[in-house]
């Protein structure tokens, strides 16, 4: 794991120590956007038209907030609009790297085939040389203008939503808004985020904070989900799909690695069922990849995993039947 600072890769992690333990995530730092007719977004520049071949997406497997993209492009048809490269799941002393299953790498990661680079800094380096920041997956690259268009999940599944005309189901309806943008937020901070939290927390205190608050809210949803089919009710939308790539990852990685082990999702009827409705969404479960995940997550971070010893389990059944639709009648 590491930086760039003015353009020069440093292998440096996250620095807990000024915040009693706590892992802070970093803004993400390119944040234009793709809109239908090039304007400009609610932030940064215009000049991002929605159009097929244009733009290309890096995405890790193993990452959460990438999955969330690589969903939206299949539910909304842009397979072949949008072309991807995946990194290899192993983020070590240079960060995220291309290692393709042709040359050894592990199945399902691939070549770049913009530059050719080996490692994911050199294309931040190609959209700002004196970039200084995180290197983060994903990356939504502009062939056009050879720049990033942006790397922030929640914001380029809203272009996906909208930015390239219509196509699949709108999974962030005017009139969801408010209440998509709510479960969000508090999502986004126990749970998404939540996870990290626990897992990257440097002391007790903060381990138990963020553990304490993300148990909350899985009670919390649970209840929820026990009245309506999704998050916001009867109808899919983004919330659901940002709900839904934690919880596939949670048994696997988030119990054991990141020691959120007061229960599995397993445990959660629940939250057990919608995640194997979610999963039963055309495509979607071609888009998880337990292998990426698993190496990542105990593959990468030698501070919580010494050994780099990748468990062998457990048993995931996630193309098991579910109630949902005989419940909500849909
Ligand atoms: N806010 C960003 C977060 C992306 C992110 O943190 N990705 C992780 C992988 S799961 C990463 O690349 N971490 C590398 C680092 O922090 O140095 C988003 O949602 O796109």
């Amino acid at each position: 794991m590491g930086l760039l600072v003015e353009g020069v890769w440093h292998d440096k992690g996250y620095d807990t120590a000024k915040s009693g333990g706590r892992f802070e995530r970093s803004a993400a730092a390119f944040r234009n956007w793709v809109t239908a007719d090039g304007s400009p977004g609610p932030s940064g520049e215009g000049g991002f038209k929605g159009e097929a071949g244009r733009y290309h997406l890096i995405v890790s497997l193993a990452c959460p907030w990438a999955h969330r993209t690589l969903i939206l492009r299949r539910l909304k048809g842009l397979e072949e609009a949008i072309t991807v490269s995946v990194v290899s799941p192993y983020m070590r002393e240079e960060g995220w790297v291309f290692h393709p299953a042709e040359e050894g790498g592990v199945p399902g990661a691939t070549a770049e085939p913009l530059f050719g680079a080996s490692r994911l800094y050199e294309i931040y380096r190609q959209a700002k040389p004196d970039y200084s920041g995180r290197v983060t997956v994903q990356v939504l690259w502009d062939r056009e203008r050879g720049t990033i268009v942006s790397n922030e999940s929640a914001e380029i599944v809203r272009m996906l939503n909208d930015g390239f005309g219509e196509g699949g189901p709108d999974l962030y309806p005017e009139a969801l808004r408010g209440a998509i943008d709510a479960v969000n937020a508090r999502v986004y901070d126990r749970v998404n985020n939540g996870v990290y939290k626990a897992g990257f927390a440097t002391t007790q205190e903060a381990y138990e904070e963020a553990f304490t608050a993300l148990f909350s809210e899985l009670d919390a949803l649970e209840a929820q989900l026990d009245r309506q089919r999704y998050l916001c009710g009867g109808d899919l939308t983004e919330a659901d799909i940002r709900l839904f790539t934690t919880l596939v990852r949670f048994d696997a990685v988030y119990v054991g690695h990141f020691k959120c082990n007061r229960q599995r999702i397993a445990d959660y009827p629940n939250l057990s069922h919608y995640l194997r409705d979610l999963y039963a969404l055309p495509g979607v479960a071609e888009t998880v990849n337990l292998d990426h995940i698993k190496r990542h997550y105990y593959g990468s971070h030698a501070g919580i995993n010494p050994t780099g010893i990748v468990p062998l389990g457990p048993e995931l059944h996630f193309d098991a039947p579910n109630d949902r639709a005989l419940r909500f009648g849909r």
